[in-house]
C-alpha cells in the first residue's frame, strides 16, 4: 500500500498561516484544494483582518511531511493568497519539552522556608540516616519511577541514541503522570555496555521507586533487566518486554472470545523475536498456547538453526513444537494468529489468505505496523495495532502506569509473573460482554477505569505473591 492511500491523522499536522486576498469566495477556493489534495481541515481562525487581506491559521491533517509540502505548494499556486508561515503541530508541541518538575508544599513564607528547606529538612534528613525505608514516606521516592534507556531500540525507530531517545521517555513520563499520578523522569544513559547500563542504574536507584527499563534491545535487555532484578530491592521493569505482552495477552483473551477459539487449539506466528516478541511468547505460553512459531529475519526459528544467539536458542528450544522450517509466508499456512513486533510492512495480503478461518491479526511495530489495517480489514476477523489512529490500539500505555501505580502503592521489591497475569486479566475484564466487539477488544488509552482496575490487580497479586512491603 502507498502512503497516498493512508488516512491523514493529526500526527503530520500543520497550521498554514496565509494571506488571503479579500474577496468571496477565497474560502472555498482553498479548502476545496486542501480537499483536492487529500489534506485534512481542522480549525480555521481569522488572525488579522485589514481592508484588502484577511491573515487566516488553516489547519491541516496531512499523510506525511511530502503531502504536507504538497498541499502548501498548492495553496501557494493560488491566485490571491501566499503563503505566511507553516508550522509543524507535532514539533510545536514539543518546544522545550513535554513535562516539568513541580513544587508540591507551598514556599511563600519565611516558615515554611524553614521546614521544606535548611534548618527543618536536616531533622527529615536524619530520621531517613536512621530508618532508610523512611525515604519510600518522606521523599519522591514514594511516587517516582526511573524510565530508563539507552537508545538502541526506540520505538520501532532501532538505535538512534539517547539524545534522540528522550521525546519518547518524556512522552513515557507524561503518560504515567497523566494516567496514573506517577512522576515518571526520563533517563537517556550515553552507554550501550550492560555493565555500565547496570552500575549506573544501580547508583541512581536511591531516589527511585522502581525503574522502567525502555527500548532497550535485545538480547542486551534481558541480561540488564535480570541483573538489575538481582541487585535492586525495587521493581524493576522493561516495559517493552513484560508491558508488551501483558497487553498483547489480555488483547488476545477478548479476541479469542470473538472467534469462538481456544488458546490450546492454536497456531500462532510471531514475528521480530526482539525484546518485545520474547516476552509475549512466553506470557502466550503461560496462558496455555503451545504452538508458537517464531520468525527472525532469516525465517522460522529452529532447533537446528546454528546462526542463533544465546537468547534466540533458549527460544527455539521452548517453541515451534513440529520445528517447521521456511520463511514467513510459508509457516503462516493455517495460523490462527499473527503477532508482529519486528518492523514495517511485514506481511501482506497473500499471506493472510494463507492463514486459518478468521484470522486474528495484531501488526504492533511502532510508528508503521507489519500491515496497515486498512490493507487487512477485508481479510481477517480481528485486527489490531500499537497505533494510536486506528481501533484496537494494543500499547503498553494499557499497562505501565497501572502496573507502576499498584506496585508504588504496596512498596513491592519486585514485579512477578503474577501481577503481570493479574494486569493482563484487569485489560481485559475492562470490556464486558456486551460491549466486546471485533473492534473494541482492548480499552481505550483514555478509559479512566483502566488504571485503576490494573493498580488494584497488581497490588492484590504484590500481597499474594508475598512482594508487597505494606500490610494488605
Ligand atoms: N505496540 C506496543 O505496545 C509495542 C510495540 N513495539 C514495537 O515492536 C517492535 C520491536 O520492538 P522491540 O522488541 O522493543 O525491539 P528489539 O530491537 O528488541 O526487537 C526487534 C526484533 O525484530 C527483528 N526484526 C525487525 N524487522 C524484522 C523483519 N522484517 N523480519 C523479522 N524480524 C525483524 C529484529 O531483528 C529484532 O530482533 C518495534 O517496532 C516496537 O516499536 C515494542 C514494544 C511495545
Ligand atoms: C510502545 C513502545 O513502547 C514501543 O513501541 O517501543
Ligand atoms: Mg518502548
Amino acid at each position: 500500500m502507498h502512503s497516498e492511500e493512508y488516512v491523514p491523522t493529526a500526527s503530520n499536522s500543520i497550521t498554514a498561516r496565509l494571506a488571503i486576498e479579500n474577496k468571496p469566495g477565497m474560502l472555498a477556493e482553498i479548502t476545496s484544494t486542501i480537499g483536492k489534495h487529500g489534506g485534512n481541515i481542522g480549525a480555521i481562525d481569522i488572525v488579522r483582518a485589514r481592508d484588502s487581506v484577511l491573515v487566516r491559521d488553516i489547519t491541516i491533517n496531512t499523510r506525511s511531511d511530502d503531502h504536507a509540502r504538497t498541499i502548501i505548494t498548492h495553496l501557494g499556486d493560488l491566485k490571491g493568497v501566499r503563503v505566511v508561515d507553516v508550522s509543524d503541530r507535532t514539533f510545536l508541541l514539543h518546544l522545550g519539552g513535554k513535562i516539568e518538575v513541580n513544587s508540591k508544599v507551598p514556599l511563600r513564607t519565611r516558615d515554611q522556608l524553614s521546614m521544606a528547606y535548611t534548618p527543618g529538612v536536616a531533622r527529615v534528613c536524619e530520621a531517613i540516616h536512621d530508618r532508610p525505608d523512611d525515604a519510600h514516606r518522606l521523599t519522591i521516592k514514594s511516587n517516582t519511577v526511573a524510565v530508563v534507556s539507552d537508545g538502541t531500540a526506540v520505538l520501532g525507530l532501532g538505535d538512534i541514541g539517547p539524545e534522540a531517545a528522550i521525546p519518547v521517555m518524556e512522552g513515557k513520563a507524561q503518560l504515567l503522570k497523566e494516567f496514573a499520578g506517577v512522576n515518571g523522569f526520563p533517563i537517556c544513559l550515553d552507554t550501550t555496555d550492560v555493565d555500565e547500563i547496570v552500575d549506573t542504574v544501580v547508583r541512581m536507584a536511591p531516589v527511585f521507586g522502581a525503574i522502567n527499563l525502555e527500548d532497550i534491545g535485545a538480547p542486551r535487555c534481558f541480561e540488564i533487566e535480570d541483573r538489575l532484578r538481582e541487585r535492586l530491592d525495587i521493581p524493576v521493569f522493561h516495559d517493552d518486554q513484560h508491558g508488551t505482552a501483558v497487553v498483547a495477552v489480555a488483547a488476545l483473551i477478548n479476541a479469542l472470545k470473538i472467534v469462538d477459539k481456544t488458546p490450546e487449539s492454536l497456531k500462532v506466528v510471531l514475528v521480530g523475536i526482539g525484546a518485545a516478541g520474547t516476552a509475549v511468547t512466553h506470557m502466550l505460553q503461560n496462558m496455555g498456547i503451545e504452538n508458537i512459531i517464531g520468525v527472525d529475519r532469516q525465517g522460522a526459528v529452529t532447533r537446528d538453526r546454528t546462526d542463533l544467539n544465546k537468547a534466540k536458542r533458549a527460544y527455539a528450544a521452548q517453541t515451534n513444537p513440529h520445528n517447521l522450517t521456511g520463511s514467513l509466508s510459508e509457516v503462516m499456512d493455517d495460523a490462527d494468529v499473527f503477532i508482529g513486533l519486528s518492523g514495517p510492512n511485514v506481511i501482506d495480503v497473500d499471506d493472510l489468505h494463507r492463514m486459518a478461518d478468521d484470522p486474528i491479526v495484531f501488526a504492533m511495530a511502532n510508528p508503521e505496523p507489519e500491515i496497515r489495517p486498512e490493507k487487512a480489514y477485508p481479510h481477517v476477523a480481528v485486527m489490531a495495532t500499537g497505533r494510536s489512529d486506528y481501533p484496537n490500539q494494543i500499547n503498553n500505555v494499557l499497562c505501565f502506569p497501572g502496573m507502576f501505580k499498584g506496585a508504588l502503592a504496596c512498596r513491592a521489591t519486585d514485579i512477578t509473573d503474577g501481577m503481570k497475569l493479574a494486569a493482563a486479566y484487569a485489560v481485559a475484564d475492562t470490556i464486558d460482554d456486551a460491549s466486546r466487539t471485533a473492534d473494541y477488544i482492548v480499552p481505550s488509552v483514555f478509559d479512566k477505569a483502566v488504571v485503576d482496575r490494573v493498580a488494584e490487580a497488581v497490588e492484590a497479586a504484590a500481597h499474594e505473591e508475598g512482594v508487597a512491603r505494606t500490610r494488605s
